[in-house]
């Protein structure tokens, strides 16, 4: 008797059918899942999910009343000719229902592991929001997208009970293997039934090797080089670009004051600054700044957490404020009384993030050159070398970024940041990932670049040094509050809060009481001390940088108090000793002044009798408010 191979061929249509719905449909809901925020995620995503745990006949079931011919789409379906109850189109349906969910899961778990800050990144660079789907997410989540699309064929393949419950068994038609193995079995012929679970068995197993050897391949490519990188060509093919800016509302106020003060810088057609009054609430923590920058470059400090990078996130537009307003030379980027939000990628920020973000299946010349898609191609290739040259990159413009190394990564991350021209540039901890001689020639290579760069900087550190160095101005945060403004010279040569001077790390602070007009009396430390500085009513600090202290031999020079050493503590150039004033100390613990000196110094001094004398010079002292 000859045997009957349709259930073979019905499977393998149907399965393939269904899955390249499920691939579109599961891919399409997925990148919006992505996105989606609301409060409807959860239910959502049940639904989405839902045939992968309801039994398939409860699935066949609920196919039945949606296409029989008494439900409405049924009827409607009747109507123009179609016929779903016990056709193939049937087992199309059941197929693709229930592989669904295989698709969407895994694509949308393999679109959640892509880097946020890529996609962010991309934003700060103009890119749409599809571009970055089809450029950034696509390609990077594309091994999961293999993976989703192979299980939704393999479950398209076993599908069962939904597909006897709407398309019946009809031999020829609508019945697959599956069902034919079930009927053969009822029917007592095992030698079919054998057969069909033969095939069965053999094109699972191809399909679970198939995904292993796919999957190692993968490994042995990511060292070679990495994935994607085909794929992104065909997909630029498909670029949607966005034509409009997308306008949000907010529902805040701005306070009055400084609204006038922003639309006469408007009016006035002011030249290259940054007006940032901004407030961003969460649950455990405001945000709550308020300055101005212009083209010398901004050094924002503050302990962490502080609210540094939120307020440069607010600002590139890669986070929504809560309340105020943003405008850089003259454009409002944000306002929320008047219901401005300019989308990210059209402010004109670079933004240089910690983790450099750098595309990993892009080249390093690619990775320059993203920002600059609209331009005509020889154009954008003459910018992308002006700034390879300018970041010594030469010869590496067809590495990828993990065949670099970290400082390399840092300069592309700096070239495709500024190649797009931005009207301001915003640099969040950029030296932070490195060691210090890379930091060191990375650092020097950041002040040259922004010496001539026209536009205004932000610069994030956690590095004093360093913020003293590359910043002209320097502003400082604590708890989401603005505590200082001023010049970098000011800032660590007369901080005028306690926050300030422990933040620029001035490690002599004791409480203080106005003595007269010109005495003080450092409760602390227990002396009496002559200043030069006016003394404010709003007193409460004296202070005195480590290194501003000297040891003197005239026990009877003004503000010189005998001390014992307590404890030191040695670097290679420097000894930091612990003094105690008046008394010998305790232990090592009972100080009250910490005093750095050079080695040499400290060779000199360190077999001296006791008392020692230090003097705290009045034009060095620090006074503060709380
Ligand atoms: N999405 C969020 N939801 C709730 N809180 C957040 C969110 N993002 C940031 N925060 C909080 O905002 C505060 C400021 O964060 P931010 O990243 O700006 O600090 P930072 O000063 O840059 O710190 P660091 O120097 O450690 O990077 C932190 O307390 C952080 O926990």
């Amino acid at each position: 008797m000859e045997f009957d191979l349709s259930p073979l061929w019905i499977s393998l249509k149907t399965a393939s059918v269904a899955t390249i719905f499920a691939f579109f449909a599961g891919i399409a809901a997925a990148g919006w899942m992505k996105e989606y925020k609301g409060k409807a995620r959860g239910v959502l995503d049940g639904i989405f999910t839902l045939p992968l745990v309801l039994p398939p006949t409860v699935v066949g079931f609920l196919l039945l009343l949606l296409f029989g011919i008494n439900s409405p789409v049924g009827n409607f379906l009747m109507q123009i000719g179609i016929t779903v109850i016990f056709s193939w189109l049937a087992t199309v349906i059941a197929s693709t229902v229930v592989a669904f969910p295989l698709m969407y899961k895994t694509v949308l778990s393999s679109f959640e592991q892509v880097d946020s800050d890529l996609s962010n990144c991309a934003r700060t660079l103009g890119t749409s929001e599809w571009k970055i789907f089809w450029l950034i997410v696509l390609p990077l989540a594309w091994p999961g997208v293999i993976a989703g699309t192979i299980l939704a064929f393999a479950r398209a393949l076993g599908e069962f009970g939904a597909t006897l419950m709407l398309a019946g068994s009809i031999p020829g038609r609508t019945q697959t293997m599956p069902i034919a193995i079930f009927f053969a079995a009822e029917a007592g012929n095992m030698r079919k039934a054998l057969i069909w679970v033969l095939v069965m068995v053999a094109i699972s197993l191809a399909v679970i090797v198939a995904i292993n050897y796919w999957d190692q391949s993968q490994r042995l490519s990511k060292n070679r080089e990495p994935k994607g990188v085909n794929l992104i060509k065909s997909l630029s093919n498909f670029v949607i670009f966005a034509q409009f800016a997308d306008i949000k509302l907010a529902d805040t106020q701005t306070s009055s004051r400084q609204r006038n003060r922003i639309l006469e810088h408007q009016v006035n057609g002011c030249s290259k600054e940054l007006i940032v009054n901004l407030e961003k609430n969460f649950q455990s923590f405001q945000l709550n700044v308020n300055f101005t920058a212009d083209k010398n470059t901004l050094g924002l400090l503050g302990a962490s957490g502080s609210g540094k990078s939120m307020t440069l996130r607010c600002i590139a537009g890669l986070e929504k404020p809560n309340q105020g307003c943003i405008v850089l030379n003259g454009r409002v980027l944000f306002d929320s009384q008047r219901k401005v939000n300019v989308p990210s990628r059209q402010r004109r920020i670079g933004f240089l993030f910690q983790n450099y973000a750098l595309f990993p299946h892009m080249t390093v010349a690619q990775n320059i050159g993203f920002g600059l898609q609209e331009l005509p191609k020889n154009e954008r290739r003459s910018r992308v070398q002006q700034y390879i040259n300018m970041m010594q990159l030469q010869s590496l413009e067809n590495r990828y970024p993990h065949q670099i190394s970290g400082g390399q990564q840092q300069r592309v991350a700096l070239a495709r940041a500024l190649v797009i021209e931005p009207e301001a540039l915003l640099l969040d901890e950029p030296l932070s990932a490195l060691d210090t001689y890379l930091r060191n020639q990375i650092e020097k290579l950041l002040r040259k670049v922004l010496s001539s760069y026209e536009g205004i900087t932000l610069f994030v550190t956690h590095k004093l040094e360093e913020a003293y160095r590359v910043s002209n101005n320097i502003l400082v945060l604590s708890q989401g509050e603005v505590v200082a403004n001023d010049s970098k010279e000011n800032i660590f040569e007369r901080p005028s809060n306690l926050v300030v001077a422990k933040i620029t790390e001035c490690k002599n602070i004791s409480r203080t009481q106005a003595v007269d007009s010109q005495q003080v009396k450092a409760l602390d430390w227990n002396c009496n001390l002559k200043v030069v500085e006016p003394i404010l009513n709003s007193l409460k600090y004296v202070g005195i940088r480590a290194h501003h202290l000297t040891f003197c031999d005239e026990p009877n020079q003004e503000n010189t108090f005998p001390c014992w050493v307590a404890d030191i503590s040695e670097t290679q150039h420097r000894v930091t000793v612990y003094l105690k004033l008046h008394y010998l100390p305790g232990d090592s613990e009972d100080y009250d002044l910490q005093v750095e000196v050079y080695k040499e110094k400290w060779t000199n001094l360190k077999d001296s009798p006791f008392p020692w004398y230090i003097h705290l010079d009045p034009l060095r002292l620090i006074l503060m408010e709380s």
